[in-house]
């Protein structure tokens, strides 16, 4: 994984540090990525367990794929021949050759070793690196929100979307978090011998760190290892995917105010390079840096803002032709654009990973009866979402609040549906979207346990269909319910359509319920339901229909 917190700055400026590198990437324009760094270590496993103290694996694939290394062993005949002593200048060259033979293989194995961890993500050749997950089971912690195992199987998810290796995970149950290191000191000695044990690169907290504790769980943890949080691997996993200029531009904004308040580590090197002569320098250069990251965050909101307005035109193009827009909102991998080329015949991204899809699309759904809506997948989303994050994705969500309907797709075959309804939930209450209908779809039916159960209970509720995206299991009923409620949404209309306005007459059959035409001399007396924007565009219509 490459963690790019300030994927728009230029590396010379802020980071000099000779660990890192730079690559230009098709999608991403700069970024840099840890410069591979091969140890020759002895690895084993340790597992420790303690009173308060638990260590899971979160996925036993996990633990398979965890690469146990034996250290090379000598090849015995070549150790007789030079142990012997039969000719020791022949021995000796032997042993010489034998040692730059070794050598040789050692680095060869090396290059075989990191060549086999570069993998390929969504187009782009990633370096997969080992992560070790850490999390805290706070006391004050609800019983119905996400328990810590739970929550750190979602992050070994997110691990692995990200391009990384999950060697091994552990968790602590605290009154409240450390204020210096967010875990004890007894747990950091712990996850250090596992950083050694493991060889592992990036250690990665389940929650969101305060600078300070980042800072100050780096230094204790050493060398070259990387610490970072679900934060900064949900950003990396969005960068990654971000594919139009837009989400792209809102990526990077969130990267950057994310990154602001912690780019204390990046100078501390010049201090010590200078023998600590230069106090100060290393400060001084943070405030240049922020300086610098400040500019870029006006500069990319600039941009941003010239993007939106740009998408902002073109849908009031397309709310020219009034169809209704029924928008998908749920969870990430609940089955949003499943759904949605199933029923559109889409060719959007769907796969098992978090975050497949950023971008909202649209595709137009044709009925069996002839009618037509507009169907919107959107962002999932995640518990524990960055705030960054909801801030800078909050103008793309917020156009689900112009939709007739918003149907909240659940993944019913998840052990946590019902906590991910909630988290779902608390997201919509946070972007104003109470006066929508709103229709809550139970997708992955074929999946759970008890299917005939689940669409009993379905059938109970009103406000529930159930289905199967994947297979099309009760699509018509889903429709035929859209269908239902985008009528009750509307409103009943009686206008007088002139003969010149014939277009009116079949956008009147397209998007609304026609319940009777008649001709007169003067056009075509329609009676009807049609959605609440339509019905203000024939305004005129009507009054010549009293009149
Ligand atoms: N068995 C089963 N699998 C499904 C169904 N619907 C979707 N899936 C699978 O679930 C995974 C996620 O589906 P997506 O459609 O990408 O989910 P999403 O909600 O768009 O996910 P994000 O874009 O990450 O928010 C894919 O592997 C789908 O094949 C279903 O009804 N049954
Ligand atoms: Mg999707």
């Amino acid at each position: 994984m490459s963690l790019c917190f300030c994927s728009n700055l230029k590396p010379s400026i802020l980071f000099p540090e000779s660990k890192f590198r730079w690559i230009q990437t098709r999608t991403r324009p700069v970024s840099f990525t840890k410069l591979i760094q091969t140890k020759y270590s002895y690895r084993g496993c340790i597992k420790a367990v303690g009173e308060e103290i638990g260590v899971l694996s979160p996925d036993d694939s996990l633990s398979e794929r965890n690469p146990v290394i034996e250290e090379e062993p000598v090849p015995e005949t070549e150790v007789n021949e030079v142990e012997n002593g039969v000719a020791s200048v022949v021995a000796e060259g032997k042993a010489q050759t034998w040692i730059s033979k070794s050598e040789n293989k050692e680095k060869l194995d090396e290059e075989d070793e990191n060549a086999s961890r570069f993998k390929l993500r969504n187009g782009k050749e990633v370096f997969e690196e080992k992560a070790y997950l850490v999390g805290v089971a706070c006391k004050g912690d609800t019983e119905d929100s996400f328990g810590i195992e739970e929550s750190l199987k979602e992050l070994a998810q997110l691990a692995d979307t990200a391009g990384l290796l999950v060697v091994d995970s552990t968790y602590q149950k605290l009154s409240s978090p450390n204020p210096r290191t967010y875990i004890g000191s007894g747990k950091v000695s712990e996850i250090k011998s596992a950083i050694r044990a493991f060889d592992v690169e990036t250690v990665i907290f389940d929650d969101e760190l305060s600078p300070g504790q980042l800072r100050n769980l780096e230094k204790a943890f050493g060398g070259d290892v990387r610490v970072c949080d679900r934060t900064a691997l949900i950003l990396d996993i969005f960068n990654q995917r971000a594919a139009t200029r837009e989400a792209s531009l809102q990526v990077s904004l969130a990267q950057m105010e994310y990154q602001l308040p912690r780019l204390t580590r990046m100078w501390t090197h010049l201090e010590r390079q200078a023998g600590g002569q230069v106090k100060g320098m290393g400060e001084k250069q943070i405030e240049v840096d922020k300086r610098i990251l400040r500019t870029q965050i006006g500069v990319l909101k600039k941009e941003l803002e010239s993007v939106r307005k740009h998408r902002k035109q073109y849908r009031n193009r397309r709310v020219s032709v009034p169809v209704p827009v029924v928008s998908l909102v749920g969870y990430t991998n609940a089955g949003k654009s499943t759904l949605l080329n199933q029923l559109t015949g889409a060719d959007v991204l769907a796969e098992d990973q978090l975050f497949a899809t950023l971008d909202p699309t649209t595709r137009r759904v044709q009925m069996k009866n002839g009618k037509e809506f507009l169907l919107t997948d959107t962002v999932g989303f995640i518990q524990k979402l960055p705030t960054t994050l909801v801030a800078a994705f909050r103008a793309t969500l917020e156009e689900i609040a112009e939709s007739s309907i918003l149907v909240h797709v659940v993944d019913i075959s998840h052990p946590l549906a019902e906590q991910q309804i909630e988290a779902v939930e608390k997201v919509l209450s946070e972007l104003d979207t109470s006066s929508i209908p709103k229709l809550m779809l139970w997708n992955k039916v074929d999946k759970a346990e008890d299917p005939e159960k689940i669409k009993l209970e379905a059938k109970m509720r009103n406000d529930v269909v159930c289905v199967s995206a994947l297979t099309g299991e009760g699509l018509d009923e889903f429709c035929n319910e859209i269908q239902n409620r985008l009528k009750d949404a509307m409103v009943w209309v009686e206008a007088l359509i002139p003969f010149d306005k014939g277009e009116l007459l079949s956008t009147i059959h397209q998007v609304g319920m026609v319940e009777r035409t008649e001709y007169s001399e003067k056009g075509t007396l329609v009676r009807a339901h049609v959605p609440l924007r339509f019905a203000r565009l024939l305004t005129p219509m009507r009054q010549m229909c009293v009149s």
